[in-house]
């Protein structure tokens, strides 16, 4: 069944797409927020398969397309009904794809990336000044001494796979690696170009303006070298980088097409209206259009609104947000504005920590989120940490099921993971009826711990060790039993296991919650490509002081700039100002109805003075006093 984007309506830039994958023309979409560019791009992928479909299976080739979050993966593939013509995938697992089957290439980056560690490490501690500390010498000794273990361990690896964190021995390959390994051998090896020209003949590539500087090179690189067979398309807006990482604009090529989506089919009028002076300072660029709706047969725009409202950041936030809820369910007679699912209305805060604490795992974000390694922090952000996983996969499901009497789901999951359950063990051992009333009786103690804040991490860790619910990750069950770790980041690891395993445990359930999109919260990065009707971005510039790539108060004119800033800004380079203001359009324009953009300042006054005449009118911006 087609599904709704499939059938939007063309745009002439969709004619001009079509062209391009016709004549085999490389092209970039460039256009704003709500344009239709992922729409125009599930379209072309359906002209794709109805045109060149059999061509490209009777060849068993692939038409790959490469978006940036896994749910932007789901969401692309339930839009081509799971087709496996199509290889929808993230960047990581695209970049993966084409290298997986070369493991001697993988092997010898490896080796080398090894062999530039030892002698960076090398360097230092030859360049060591006269205030080093014994501390830090002894722990680049301590590296030195590993990477000297890895280096001698890896001729033995013979087959490479990757997750977040690296651990060489084990042949597993960071994310950061991929991204740096998989470019450099493309660009470096006609070959590689060879194969992914042959096996993907048509690639395109969402979020474009995220996309790392060195994989835009090394596809362009692979562009260059094809003959005709090979079409390339980019679908981006510079105005919606918001990671450091990303390129931005696309380069300008040769032959390349640049197809442009003037118009806005999102955002109600009220929203087109504020985010399109967002972005005006920026590039001059106005979308125009907007949601139009059927009433009574007729398409109708959809006006909506957007309002302002400047709130002091003191105790009292919380319970601001909730007034704030409540005087748009009452201005717009909508309910929904009340709704805790997360389905209805999204809140955007700056940092994963905001949500956290909202939700009540502030704890356990702390001890995978402060001051440890992006590896570590960025699994917890994603929610595919391995150290967390069998929380997220088996408990919290086992107790749901529990609580909710699913008896047979309460079985298949503990067939999957109880070690006395498994296939092996039952061709062996016989199960007792006593086996079974333990297991039976831990799941009923579990549910009771979970509720008791008071229970631990580690408690329940060892409850389900020595109740044989499940095998524990070596890595946990070493850090259980006092064991050093014996990985790469060790110590880091170490240290962040240590604060994980003193959590209350019942910090899981709001962890899960919002990593399984069940709660209004959303970081302001993570809604990218993602549109939802109703939108609360939240701006706070002292609960978010540790994010100093942004500030909203010098954004909207309350803070003065730095003299950085300003040199920045003199001098061309990204400043506070660019990076903040594509940050605030990608929020604001996730909105396809209403907007609430919550000001909490110190200075309510001294705010709206600032306000005057701003991208805000005077009729859409509240006080306090109003919310009742
Ligand atoms: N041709 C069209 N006619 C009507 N509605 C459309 C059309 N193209 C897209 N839309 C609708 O507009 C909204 C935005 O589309 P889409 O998400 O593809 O835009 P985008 O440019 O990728 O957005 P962003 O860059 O902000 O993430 C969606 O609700 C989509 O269904």
């Amino acid at each position: 069944m087609a599904t709704s984007r499939i059938n939007k309506p063309d745009t002439s830039a969709d004619h001009e797409l079509r062209n391009c994958i016709d004549t085999k023309q490389s092209f970039v979409m460039i256009a704003g927020a709500g344009s239709g560019k992922t729409t125009s791009l599930i379209k072309g992928l359906d002209y794709i398969r109805s045109r060149y479909g059999n061509q490209l299976r009777a060849k068993r080739q692939k038409i790959a397309c490469v978006t940036y979050t896994t749910n932007a993966v789901d969401e692309i593939i339930g839009d081509v009904q799971g087709d496996s013509l199509f290889h929808v995938s993230t960047i990581h697992s695209f970049l993966w794809e084409i290298i997986s089957p070369f493991q001697k290439d993988i092997k010898d980056w490896v080796k080398q990336r090894v062999r530039e560690k030892i002698a960076k490490i090398q360097q230092a501690i030859q360049e060591y000044g006269p205030r080093v500390q014994q501390k830090t010498k002894d722990k680049d000794q301590a590296e030195f001494l590993r990477l000297e273990e890895v280096s001698r361990l890896i001729d033995s690896v013979n087959n490479f796979r990757y997750e977040t964190g690296a651990d060489y021995t084990k042949g597993i390959i960071g994310h950061a690696d991929i991204l740096r390994m998989v470019p450099e051998l493309i660009q470096g090896k006609t070959l590689l170009k060879k194969i992914v020209i042959q096996k993907f003949p048509f690639l395109l590539i969402d979020e474009s303006q995220d996309t790392a500087p060195n994989v835009v090179e090394c596809f362009l690189s692979v562009d260059a070298q094809k003959q005709s067979d090979f079409c390339l398309g980019f679908f981006g807006d510079p105005m919606q980088k918001i990671y450091l990482t990303g390129i931005g604009k696309i380069p300008d090529r040769d032959n390349w097409k640049t197809i442009v989506k003037p118009e806005n089919f999102r955002c109600a009028s009220a929203v087109l209206e504020l985010i399109n002076l967002i972005r005006k300072p920026a590039d001059q660029i106005e979308q125009t259009g907007g949601k139009m709706e059927n009433v009574g047969g007729m398409l109708t725009p959809v006006v909506g609104s957007a309002r302002l409202f400047i709130l002091p950041a003191n105790e009292e936030r919380s319970t601001n947000v909730e007034k704030v809820r409540n005087f748009i369910a009452r201005e717009e007679q909508d309910p929904a504005w009340r709704d805790d699912s997360g389905s209805d209305l999204k809140i955007l805060v700056l940092e994963h920590r905001m949500a956290a604490k909202r939700l009540g795992f502030e704890q356990l974000h702390a001890a995978f989120k402060d001051g440890t390694p992006e590896s570590i922090g960025s699994g917890f952000s994603e929610g595919n940490s391995w150290a967390l996983s069998l929380f997220q996969k088996y408990i919290l499901p086992l107790i749901e099921a529990q609580s909710i009497g699913k008896q047979s789901n309460v079985m298949t999951l503990l067939r999957a993971f109880s070690p006395i359950l498994e296939k092996e063990y039952l061709q062996k051992h016989k199960i007792s009826a006593e086996d079974l009333k333990v297991l039976d009786q831990t799941i009923k103690e579990l549910v009771a711990l979970f509720a008791d804040p008071n229970i631990s991490v580690a408690q329940i860790l060892d409850l389900i060790e020595t109740r044989r619910l499940a095998v524990l990750d070596e890595r946990i069950a070493a850090k259980l039993r006092d064991e050093p770790l014996l990985i790469e980041n060790a110590e880091a690891i170490s240290r962040v296991l240590e604060k994980y395993f003193q959590c209350s445990v019942n910090q899981l359930l709001g962890y899960d919650k919002y990593i399984r999109e069940e709660s209004v919260y959303s970081t302001q990065h993570d809604v990218k490509g993602s549109e939802f009707k109703r939108v609360i971005v939240i701006l706070d510039d002292e609960e978010g002081k540790r994010s100093t790539l942004y500030s909203y108060e010098k954004l909207l004119g309350l803070k003065p700039l730095s003299d950085t800033d300003t040199e920045n800004i003199s001098e061309g380079t990204e400043s506070v100002l660019d990076r903040t203001r594509r940050l605030f359009y990608v929020c604001c324009s996730r909105a396809q109805k209403d907007l609430a953009v919550i000001w909490f300042v110190q200075d309510v006054d001294e705010a709206l003075a600032v306000l005057k005449d701003s991208i805000f009118s005077d009729d859409q911006i509240i006080m306090e006093h109003k919310l009742g």
